[in-house]
């Protein structure tokens, strides 16, 4: 945690939604001419994908089946810890991205599946933002809890993440319906162990809910859109929280339990504006006193 440098952690998994949340943290930012310094999970992933397919197969040789890209080990997340504190101390740190697709590697200018190099921010901000797979996880090597001051998880149920998960690695990243699927079962077991804790850690979770028939997520054609979804948005700690406001502010919302909204899947995008705007502005000017 830190007053000076504050830093904003959006968790989830690979699928969850978490770049599409940045979108609406840029409009608040712009909104409120708060300048950020952005991160992404897949940055601190340890190994390219062709070492990442190297490492897979000889961990598979030797009898260990639950190695993936959500593992612990699979990331420098010593490394982010090291990104996290040295922002909240200096406010700078490094950076890099992981490129996915021949969109990112035009605008990168690294081929797929490789990392840029690692720069400085460029540039001073009010804040950092990490979106990504580890932001809150806490483990008996790291702390990066401890060091974000705003945690926040996405975390669609399981069947509709698996179905964002799928349409998006088809048609962005190339992938068949049964890799993905192969990746999905792969991965599970540091789902459980890795991801899912973090969910505890988070301040606030965005878990969003079809309410149309997502059975067979693996023959779903397409993503469940916002008119057949709900939000449940759940506070770790809800005092200080105005429900009364965010009720009378989002239309057809109710609260079903003492700390938890749920809210039409439409106003997503409102229900994020209302509850960050102020949480930001607080921390960027709590930070400014500094
Ligand atoms: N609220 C939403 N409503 C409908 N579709 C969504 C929503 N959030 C995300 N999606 C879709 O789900 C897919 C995955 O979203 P996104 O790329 O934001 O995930 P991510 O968590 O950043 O994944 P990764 O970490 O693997 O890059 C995208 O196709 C996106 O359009
Ligand atoms: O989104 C992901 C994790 O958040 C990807 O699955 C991970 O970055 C590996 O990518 P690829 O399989 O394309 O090399």
């Amino acid at each position: 945690m830190s007053k000076k440098h504050p830093i904003i952690s959006v968790t989830g998994s690979s699928g969850a939604g978490t770049s599409t949340v940045k979108t609406t943290f840029d409009a608040i930012f712009r909104r409120e001419g708060v300048k950020a310094a952005s991160i992404e999970g897949d940055a601190f992933h340890r190994y390219d994908r062709a070492q990442m397919k190297t490492e897979l197969q000889k961990r598979m040789a030797e009898g260990d089946y639950t190695f993936s890209h959500f593992s612990y080990d699979a990331n420098e997340l010593g490394e982010l810890e090291r990104v996290f504190r040295e922002y909240g101390e200096t406010g700078n740190g490094l950076k890099r991205h992981y490129v996915h697709d021949d969109e990112e590697a035009e605008k990168f200018g690294v081929p797929p599946g490789h990392f840029t190099a690692w720069t400085a921010f460029q540039e001073e901000s009010d804040l950092l933002f990490y979106e990504g797979l580890h932001g809150a996880v806490v483990n008996d090597q790291v702390n990066l809890a401890a060091l974000a001051d705003l945690k926040i998880g996405v975390v669609p149920v399981i069947n509709l993440e698996w179905i964002q998960k799928i349409h998006r690695d088809k048609a962005s990243r190339g992938y068949t319906t049964e890799a993905v699927t192969d990746t999905i079962l792969r991965r599970m077991h540091a789902y459980v162990h890795c991801i899912c804790p973090q969910f505890s850690e988070t301040d606030i979770n965005f878990q969003r809910v079809p309410v149309v028939d997502t059975s067979n997520p693996f023959i779903a054609r397409w993503i469940p859109t916002a008119d057949e979804s709900l939000l449940v948005i759940r506070f770790k700690n809800p005092r200080g929280i105005d429900f009364q406001y965010l009720t009378s502010m989002i239309h057809d919302s109710w609260m079903t339990r003492a700390n938890s909204l749920v809210v039409p899947g439409g106003k997503m995008d409102l229900a994020m504006q209302l509850i960050f705007t102020p949480m930001i502005q607080r921390l960027v000017d709590e930070s400014r006193k500094q």
